[in-house]
């Protein structure tokens, strides 16, 4: 298990302080969310040492800030992916990737350059050059070129915002195959709610430059009081492996913590992981396993608690399945009929899965 991320930071301007304390996984996409202004880049910039703070940063067991040592910019392993890629335009794709590799002292090379060229699947550009790519593509060369200086820590500031909508679509599944080799943490902020969910394994909620909540995804997404979802968006994700197949009907049964949910079968093999979204407006309830009717995914569950929804006639279902949370929408005329109460065991039909990824 690598060591975690963690830092305590507070940094001052005229009209705006930022004052967080994260402790993260050594591993994996943590989502930076919250609203314009409420300072997810100052905390990026903090951590490279681009902004000045007071606090303490260690990154893979390393202190990169206390009270009596602070690293210069330079001396912190990381990488930094903006929002546009600044590529050297004199420079092929081979160039750019090969600059920050062989600045990087030998013995600290962790990743080569066959690797991310997989990894991005870049092994058909490497001739050509910047102008010569798509905006998406120039992404990616980027991101390749970042990694190549075997940083202990990503930081990606809206790296997708920059590109049209089928550029972002493109380039999403390599930022899903990276999420799942890199053994490096990754902080990723972002304002597209499809790309936390695809990409986040841990989330940090920030406003007014403070964290509002940090932990993993699956436990804060279905969280009502915080504004990481739009009320006819708001769900779940579970994280499962594709354990079976009925080849006969195409559907593949995907298991989790929990339960199982059975979907159309996927171009992946058994045994993959697996990212399901599932909409709470997607999932209603009842008393008895209901077989005579279309929907085929049945999960028993337990009723945690009932809340408000943004609409008066609605009413929000917090369910568990073993660990799993899962959220249904029903009206509250529905919810009332039931008598749900928090610890009642009842069933959840869910008419609707989703593969984020
Ligand atoms: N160079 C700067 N000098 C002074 N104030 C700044 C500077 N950069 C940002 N700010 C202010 O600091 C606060 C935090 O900004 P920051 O860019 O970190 O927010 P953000 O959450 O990344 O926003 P966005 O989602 O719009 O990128 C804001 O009030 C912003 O106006």
């Amino acid at each position: 298990m690598s060591p975690r991320l963690q830092a305590r930071l507070r940094h001052q301007r005229p009209d705006f302080t930022l004052e967080v304390d994260l402790d993260l996984p050594g591993q994996g996409v943590t989502v930076l969310f919250g609203p314009s202004g409420c300072g997810k880049t100052t905390l990026l910039r903090c951590l490279a040492g681009l902004e000045s703070a007071s606090g303490h940063i260690t990154v893979a067991g390393e202190t990169w800030l206390d009270d009596h040592s602070r690293r210069p910019v330079h001396q912190r392993p990381l990488a930094y992916v903006f929002q546009e890629a600044s590529l050297f335009p004199h420079l092929s794709v081979t160039g750019n990737l090969h600059y920050g590799y062989r600045r990087t002292p030998r013995r600290l090379r962790q990743i080569h350059p066959p690797q991310v060229e997989a990894w991005l699947g870049l092994e058909t550009l490497r001739e050509r050059f910047p102008h010569q790519l798509s905006g998406g593509q120039r992404q990616r060369v980027a991101i390749a070129r970042a990694l190549l200086t075997s940083p202990q820590l990503l930081l990606m500031d809206e790296p997708l915002s920059a590109l049209d909508q089928a550029s972002k679509q493109d380039i999403l599944p390599y930022l899903e195959r990276l999420h799942r080799e890199l053994a490096i943490p990754v902080l990723y902020v972002t304002h597209s709610p499809e790309e936390m969910a695809r990409l986040a394994d841990h989330l940090v909620v920030m406003a007014d430059g403070r964290v509002r909540a940090q932990g993993s995804l699956t436990e804060l997404l279905p969280r009502l009081d915080l504004p990481v979802t739009s009320a006819q968006e708001v769900g779940v994700v579970i994280d499962a492996t594709l354990a079976a197949e009925d080849a006969d009907w195409h559907l593949s049964r995907a298991d989790f913590n929990g339960g199982a949910l059975w979907l159309p079968t996927p171009t992946r093999p058994l045994g993959s992981p697996l990212r399901l979204r599932v909409l709470a407006r997607d999932v209603s309830l009842a008393r008895q396993p209901h077989h005579d009717q279309s929907i085929q995914n049945l999960l028993p569950a337990t009723v945690v608690s009932v809340d408000s929804d943004h609409h008066p006639a609605m009413a929000l279902v917090r369910l568990a399945l073993a660990d799993t949370p899962l959220l249904a929408r029903l009206t509250r005329r529905a919810a009332d009929q039931l008598n749900l109460t928090p610890g009642q065991q009842l069933w959840a039909q869910v008419k609707s899965v989703a593969i984020v990824d």
